[in-house]
Formats: structure tokens, C-alpha cells, sequence
């Protein structure tokens, strides 16, 4: 086992990492599933399962917040071979950015096309309710804005460019499909589509903080999700996001509600099996280069 005491890992190190992943299975996964708090149980339905807790993956940080597994489950969703992490690393668990995102150039050296993630967020737009799916279209970086970018560092151009494009971040073409997936399977109800927000975390946001997000124009606040984008659009994987809405962020000095991560988890149990149906469905509906 490798010691697991670096900030930034080298292509040598994802390369050594992903080998020693791909020696373990003959799962050749196409799609990279990242799995948001209380939101695992996407990986539960991957079919003839090799599954690694994080603990025993060489370089892997180890998950640390309730809700997060912390195993790496490959196999096939629908007959389409999948990487799924049930659990992610997010900022306010100490680890650097770079390690947070480690897991999704592992992806592409697995040979990953493309990258579905979930979270659980706050609502900020006023329109969503408790329960609604969000696609995410589009995010406000604000780590990034304060220097803290996961492609801050030397750039390999194994990876990609220096200066990666982010105006089309969010695959255009998978929205869409989620929109219309969701509309057959009946969710136009409680899906909708708008911008994420991530923050450092762990404290939830303050009313004024909160009124300032949706001033700026966000419709979803978390404390994940945007870096693992950057991350996977700098190494040319198509991403395609969705938030669970867990909660309404507090806006308003007079309201009694507190945000806090038992209702994240709970309205998790209790909107999984229809997110899980939407990101399963469009597995078997995405093209890549051999199927
Ligand atoms: O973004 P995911 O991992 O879904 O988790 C969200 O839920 C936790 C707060 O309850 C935070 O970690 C926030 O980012
Ligand atoms: N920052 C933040 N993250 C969340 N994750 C789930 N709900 C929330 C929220 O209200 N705020």
C-alpha cells in the first residue's frame, strides 16, 4: 500500500492506481458514476459486482462523512459495464482539492467516457420544493474564485490544457435526455433544471449568505460535485450532473427550520429509488465508441 500523505498525484500515480484496479476485474467501465450523501444506492443495482472498499485502493483518500460508503463497486448496469464510487471526498473532510478529485482521472485511466454524478443540496430557488431533482446545468465555482481550483498546480498535458473551457461543462445533449427520460418515466412533476453552487463546507450557510447565492444566480447550494467537473471536463470525459433538492435553504430571519444532514439523508431514502431509475435509464441510452 502506498502512504497516502500527498497533495497533488502525478499521471504516474493515477496510472499505478487504475492498473492495479483494472488487474483486479475484467469490467471495462464506460461510465463513471459518483454518488452523492445518502445516495449510494446506485451502486447497489450494478450487476456481477468486484467491489473495493476505498481503504484497501492504492493512493485513495478514505471516506469520512455519514451517508458515504467509501467502496468503489464495478460492474454492469442494464448490460453497460459502470464504475460506481459509493462515497465521495469533499473539501471540509481536510483533504487537499486535488485529492478530492483523484478518483475521477482514475476514471479515465479505466477508460471512463462519461461522468454522472449525484449530490443532495440545498433549494435556493424559490420555485423548487423539498424532493425535486435538479439538473444541473451549469455552476458557480466559489472555492475557484478564492484560488482554490483542483487544476491549480502543474499541468500535465496527459491530463489536458492549461486552460480548460468550462462554458460547456454540463453535456448539453444528456440534459436533455434526462429531461425526456424523466418526462417517460413520469417525474416531470418534481424534476427541474438549474445552476449548483458549491461552498467549502462543512457549516451550512448563514440567511445572508444564502440571500446572496440566489442573488448570484443560484438555484442549489452544496459542498461538492464542481471540482470532480472541472476535474473530468479538463481530461475531456463528458459529465452530465443532477442534484436531489434535500432541503430549503433558510432565506428568512423569522423561519424556524435548521439545516442539518439527518433531513439530507432522509429525503435521500426517500427520493433514491426515483433517482436511481432516471441515472439507470440513461445509462442504457448512452452511446460510446463500442456499443
Ligand atoms: O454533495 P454531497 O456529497 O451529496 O453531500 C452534501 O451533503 C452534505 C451536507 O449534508 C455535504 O457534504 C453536501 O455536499
Ligand atoms: N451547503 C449546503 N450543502 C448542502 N447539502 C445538502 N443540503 C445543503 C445545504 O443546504 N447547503
Amino acid at each position: 500500500m502506498f502512504p497516502d500523505t500527498k497533495n497533488g498525484y502525478t499521471y504516474e500515480d493515477c496510472k499505478a492506481t487504475a492498473d492495479w484496479l483494472l488487474a483486479q476485474t475484467d469490467v471495462r467501465p464506460k461510465v463513471g458514476i459518483v454518488c452523492g450523501s445518502g445516495l449510494g444506492g446506485l451502486a447497489e443495482m450494478l450487476k456481477d459486482q468486484v467491489a473495493f472498499n476505498y481503504k484497501d485502493i492504492p493512493n485513495f483518500p478514505q471516506s469520512t462523512v455519514h451517508g458515504h460508503a467509501g467502496r468503489l463497486v464495478f460492474g454492469t448496469l442494464k448490460g453497460r459495464p459502470c464504475v460506481c464510487m459509493q462515497g465521495r471526498f469533499h473539501l471540509y473532510e481536510g483533504y487537499s482539492i486535488q485529492k478530492i478529485t483523484l478518483p475521477i482521472r482514475i476514471f479515465k485511466l479505466l477508460g471512463v467516457e462519461t461522468v454522472m454524478l449525484t449530490n443532495a443540496a440545498g433549494g435556493l430557488n424559490q420555485d423548487f420544493k423539498v424532493g425535486d431533482i435538479m439538473i444541473i446545468k451549469d455552476h458557480l465555482n466559489m472555492p475557484g474564485f478564492a484560488g482554490n481550483n483542483p487544476l491549480s498546480g502543474p499541468n500535465d498535458e496527459r491530463f489536458g490544457v492549461r486552460f480548460p473551457c468550462m462554458s460547456d461543462a454540463y453535456d448539453r445533449e444528456l440534459q436533455q435526455m434526462a429531461m425526456d427520460v424523466g418526462q417517460e418515466l413520469g417525474y416531470g412533476d418534481f424534476l427541474k433544471e438549474g445552476v449548483y453552487c458549491v461552498l467549502g463546507g462543512p457549516s451550512f450557510e448563514t440567511v445572508a449568505e444564502s440571500r446572496m447565492l440566489h442573488k448570484l444566480g443560484a438555484d442549489a447550494v452544496g459542498m461538492s460535485t464542481a471540482p470532480e467537473v472541472i476535474v473530468a471536463r479538463h481530461c475531456g470525459m463528458r459529465v452530465f450532473a443532477l442534484s436531489l433538492i434535500t432541503n430549503q435553504v433558510v432565506m428568512d430571519y423569522d423561519s424556524v427550520e435548521k439545516a442539518n444532514h439527518e433531513e439530507v439523508l432522509q429525503t435521500g431514502k426517500e427520493r433514491a429509488e426515483q433517482l436511481e431509475r432516471l441515472v439507470s435509464t440513461m445509462v442504457t441510452k448512452i452511446e460510446h465508441n463500442n456499443n
